[in-house]
């Protein structure tokens, strides 16, 4: 696989990120017009968390964490990491030595299409994170990848850029602004994971 390292994409706009952020999944899913609600297979890790972020994403191989690396060079404040594999993993390819340097730069949560671990760990410092499986099964650092690419999640593509709304219920939900099919890539899709 080739990769590419997407630089400076278009950011969501603050107040497009955090006006959805006092309001539940369910809720914002019903008044986007019920659009874009990803599978349940994505779940919290933890409960009692509420996250909103613009997207940053990374395709990776299963079984290999390589490309988180770079992504969390390209992460800032308000960011929340979108992670997805070409094919189906439940390896844990992200834990608390990721969660920290994401933390470090403002990161607010992370969405993994994959195994997660250090769960404990990840609950002691607040973290929010939502994932398809629970793994300690580690992973490799050997192939590339790409980052800031749209990805599938359980259903939806996400863009870099879009908005990521999540909380402690069930679901996760995808939803399109039109202005996303510009050229110049200033839309953003509200996501949402509950
Ligand atoms: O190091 C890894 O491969 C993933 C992990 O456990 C961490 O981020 O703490
Ligand atoms: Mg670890």
């Amino acid at each position: 696989m080739s990769g590419v390292i997407v630089t400076g994409p278009p950011k969501a706009d603050p107040k497009d990120v955090d006006a959805p952020a006092g309001y539940g999944v369910a809720t914002v899913h019903e008044a986007m017009g019920r659009t874009g609600l990803l599978g349940p297979g994505i779940r919290p890790v933890q409960q009692g968390v509420r996250a909103a972020g613009t997207a940053v994403t990374v395709l990776s191989r299963p079984g290999d964490n390589l490309m988180i690396h770079p992504a969390v060079e390209q992460c800032g404040e308000g960011d929340l990491l979108v992670v997805t594999t070409t094919s189906p993993s439940t390896d844990g390819m992200f834990g608390e030595l990721f969660a920290t340097a994401l933390r470090r730069r403002g990161v607010r949560g992370l969405v993994v299409n994959a195994g997660i671990r250090d769960t404990q760990e990840l609950r002691d410092m607040n973290f929010p994170a939502w994932s398809r499986a629970v793994s300690a099964q580690g992973t490799v650092k050997a192939t590339d990848g790409s980052v800031n690419v749209p990805v599938a999640v359980d259903g939806q593509v996400i863009h870099t850029g879009d908005v990521i709304l999540g909380t402690a219920a069930l679901g996760i939900a995808a939803l399109r602004s039109p202005r996303r099919s510009e050229p110049s890539g200033s839309g953003q899709r509200l996501v949402t994971a509950g």
